[in-house]
């Protein structure tokens, strides 16, 4: 049957756009293109006026305070009043009694004058003033037997005269007063354990909520809160908007989001803390949603790649949705993708999700290589331009040639786009019509790399010929590093997934080319930084929170700003669930697709054999990829491949050659436009020692400071890696000697050498791991080679003896 609509024009009747061609030409009078479709079924009056009704009572059950407006809720109040009414027959008397004691207290304290009294005294005048206080302590003393004599004579009189029924009301109100008077307030002593428990519907009555917040110190004792929405149950959960006090920073909220759930009750998976952003919105402004239930643990959602016939992957790919179901997509264009997680938590099927979306798009190249070498990629084989499978050498040796061919693939693409006329390519980038366009040769090309770590890790010489030169791994993670951080712009993407996500294995100088991440379950708060970035957890994203329970489940971040992915708050996502059978389907179609298309290439068309680079092809690559990798100059024993830490690398870019000394570390974050602790961190992660805290200009207390110098000699990589003495040579401008004035004698893998050391010269030491190295001053004399004559056990240096992967800053040695 077709279905008809009434649209928005007065009742006209507008053909559904799915109806059959035949009806829809008896009405060809009636269609007009510009009329949008609804989407809707058909119902008839009393189900129209029941769903009236329904939507009626649901608002008017909104306007109830929030613990009426559940059954639950309502249930755990009515219980709860049930108890204090209970409570009440034993509760009473007690009230009434401390109220007594407290109004007997205050009588005393009236008849004693005690106020004017203590304040004599604190001003000592109370010589002066005891006539006075003396009088009127006689005065109020008489004014209380006048009083109870007459309440006396008057009890006496009503009860012979009426009876003793005034007595008894008089005595009823007296007695309230009294038990208000002595009724215990909120937070004061003498409050004990009791059965029960908290719940979160009880909680979130306006006044609990105000009580939870304070509780868990996000606001002060005489702070409340304002309800910009009040609670209201949504079906799932609650939901709410509300205004901090003047002051507070609704991210210091996002930040103590646990604090927040222990004092609501609930799970912290269940709470949800958002800025309302914008023209609605300010920095104080929050909105709060807690789910009646753990949100990640429902039955997963199944992908709609498993039944699209075909995808356009400039499009971003369905991926997941969030907690309150709301879907979220994944760009694939303009970025490239981390994966992270510990084992078992769901990398493998999360990085299907957008390798199914680039099979199923006939216009773009694939690239696989499964580090596992087990059969979750095999449906890939169909469709892939280049399918590894397996991480032994021979496979990395042709991963490297294959990442080769992409990067000389990526340097000639820009040469072509830049000889290509503005109406084609305006922006030197790619676009839709240049990938789709096989005469351009450019197709979006996705290279995915699963268990990335077992090619990364790989340490055997690239060069037989040189044991000691380039491994293997380092060759494969600079390649890397080059194709994500040139290639999106010519239509590359990366999507590498790792069970090892430390920095060993991920460099900084890789992972921050890779501008989307996605952080399953870590086991540590530093595995999810790897994987999310520096500073992370300190801004509340913390994939080690995540429960084992929750597969599939991580904290996706746009860390680029290509995308509209948020750089600043990750999202947590329950991705779809994709399974082998359906991917395996899916890349049936692609294969038909490409054939048709003629895109079917490579490894999937059986041609195996990969270009050789010609000559100045491989030279132009070499340079390339070493000026686009250079983070820091290679290190002597420093291990290949690894690069500068994000931090030094912002880091050298706002240090002018000119500044030297100290300057206060919150400045050098400012510049950097870092969180102060984060930035103190992240220095001391990279191997920047403390400088401890100075009092600074333009500061009122001592400060954390940095020491300029010592960045720059870690930047230029001068302190080693390895935990192996290196001597810096004196910054500019810090000490009017260059003269040698000490030597320090190193042990590395039991090999001893000595290295002569400069005034402000620094060396970094170790005395664990497998370079253990021990470092020892033998001379701070001015001589150079007074090594031979070492004092067998010369006492260390102060600052020498600080642990492993210790700086020991020499400066000023001498004095
Ligand atoms: N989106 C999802 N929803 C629910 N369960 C999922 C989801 N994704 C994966 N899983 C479950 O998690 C399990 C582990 O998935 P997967 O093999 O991808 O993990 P992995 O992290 O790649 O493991 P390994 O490190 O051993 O390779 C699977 O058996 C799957 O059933």
């Amino acid at each position: 049957m077709s279905l008809t609509m009434q649209g928005d024009r007065g009742g006209e009747l507008i053909p559904f756009p799915n109806a059959p061609v035949e009806e829809n030409a008896e009405n060809a009078g009636a269609v007009e293109a510009a009329v949008p479709a609804l989407d809707g079924e058909l119902i008839t009056e009393a189900e129209y006026q029941r769903s009236r009704v329904h939507r009626l009572a649901e608002s008017a059950v909104s306007r109830l305070p929030a613990q009426w407006q559940t059954p639950e809720s309502a249930r755990q109040a009515g219980v709860e009043l049930v108890n204090q009414a209970l409570l009440v027959p034993m509760r009473y008397p007690a009230a009434v009694g401390r109220g007594l004691a407290v109004s007997a207290r205050a009588w005393w304290a009236w008849v004693r004058v005690t106020d004017f009294y203590e304040a004599s005294k604190a001003a000592d005048r109370l010589a002066d003033k005891w006539q006075e206080i003396a009088v009127v302590r006689r005065r109020r003393g008489v004014i209380s037997l006048v009083a109870v004599s007459a309440v006396s004579l008057a009890s006496l009189v009503a009860e012979l005269t009426v009876g003793s029924l005034p007595l008894v009301v008089s005595a009823s109100v007296m007695s309230v007063v009294l038990a208000a008077a002595g009724r215990r307030r909120e937070g004061a002593g003498g409050r004990s354990t009791r059965l029960g428990s908290r719940s979160l519907a009880w909680l979130m009555n306006g006044d609990h909520l105000v009580v939870a917040f304070r509780d868990a110190k996000l606001i002060g004792r005489d702070e409340s809160l304002m309800l910009v929405k009040a609670p209201r149950h949504d079906g799932a959960g609650w939901a709410l908007t509300l205004d901090l006090p003047p002051s507070r920073k609704a991210s210091d909220v996002i930040g103590k989001r646990e604090a927040l759930a222990s004092a609501l009750a609930v799970d912290e998976v269940r709470l949800i803390v958002e800025r309302v952003r914008g023209d609605d919105g300010h920095a104080g402004r929050l909105a709060l949603w807690v789910g009646d239930a753990d949100p990640y643990a429902a039955d997963p959602i199944p992908s709609p790649l498993a039944s699209a016939p075909s995808w356009d992957l400039w499009q971003p790919v369905p991926f997941g949705t969030t907690a309150r179901g709301t879907t979220v997509n994944l760009p694939v264009v303009w970025t490239s993708l981390l994966i992270g997680a510990i084992p078992r938590q769901g990398k493998t099927f999360v990085a299907r999700l957008p390798l199914t979306a680039a099979a199923l798009d006939p216009h773009v190249r694939l690239i696989i290589a499964d580090g596992k070498g087990g059969k979750d990629f095999r449906p890939f084989e169909q469709v892939a331009h280049r399918f590894i499978r397996g991480s032994r050498e021979t496979d990395a040796r042709r991963l490297i040639r294959v990442l080769e061919e992409c990067a000389a693939d990526v340097a000639d693409r820009f040469d072509r786009l830049a000889e290509m006329d503005d109406e084609l390519c305006p922006e030197s980038k790619v676009t839709p019509e240049i990938t789709r366009d096989p005469t351009h040769r450019m197709p979006l090309t996705v290279i995915g790399i699963d268990e990335v770590q077992n090619f990364l890790g790989l340490d055997v010489p690239l060069d037989d010929d040189n044991p000691k030169g380039k491994k293997v791994g380092a060759r494969i993670c600079e390649l890397l590093t080059y194709i994500a951080k040139t290639g999106p712009a010519a239509g590359y993407s990366l999507i590498l997934a790792t069970q090892k996500p430390d920095a060993q294995v991920i460099p900084d100088g890789l992972r921050g080319q890779l501008g989307t991440r996605f952080a399953l379950k870590t086991m540590t708060w530093q595995a999810s930084e790897t994987i999310l970035g520096a500073g992370t957890y300190r801004a509340s994203m913390d994939a080690s929170k995540l429960l084992t329970s929750h597969k599939g489940v991580g904290l996706l971040l746009g860390a680029d700003g290509e995308t509209e992915l948020s750089a600043g708050e990750a999202v947590t996502v329950r991705t779809h669930l994709l399974h082998i059978t359906a991917i395996r389907a899916a890349c049936e179609r692609g294969r038909v697709l490409r054939e048709q298309a003629g895109t079917l290439t490579g490894d999937a068309s059986g041609e195996h054999d990969l270009a050789v680079l010609d000559p100045t092809a491989a030279a132009r690559l070499a340079t390339e990829v070493a000026t686009a990798t250079a983070g820091a100059p290679e290190l002597a024993g420093a291990e290949p491949g690894r690069e500068s830490p994000e931090v030094l690398t912002l880091l050298a870019k706002v240090i002018s050659e000119d500044e030297h000394g100290l300057v206060a570390r919150s400045e050098l974050a400012g510049r950097i436009g870092w969180e102060v602790k984060a930035f103190g961190e992240a220095l001391r992660a990279a191997g920047v020692p403390s400088a401890g805290k100075r009092r600074m200009p333009g500061h009122d207390n001592p400060v954390s400071v940095a020491d300029l110098d010592m960045i720059r000699a870690v930047i230029h990589g001068s302190l080693g890696r390895n935990g192996v003495g290196t001597a810096v040579p004196t910054p500019p401008g810090r000490s009017n000697s260059a003269a040698t004035t000490g030597t320090a004698l190193t042990w590395h893998d039991g090999e001893r050498s000595t290295v002569p050391i400069n005034r402000g010269s620094c060396l970094r030491t170790s005395r664990t791991g497998p370079s253990r190295a021990l470092l020892r001053l033998l001379s701070t004399s001015p001589k150079v080679g007074t090594a031979g004559r070492a004092d067998p056990k010369p006492p260390l240096h102060p600052w020498q003896a600080r642990g492993p992967n210790s700086a020991t800053c020499m400066s000023g040695v001498n004095g």
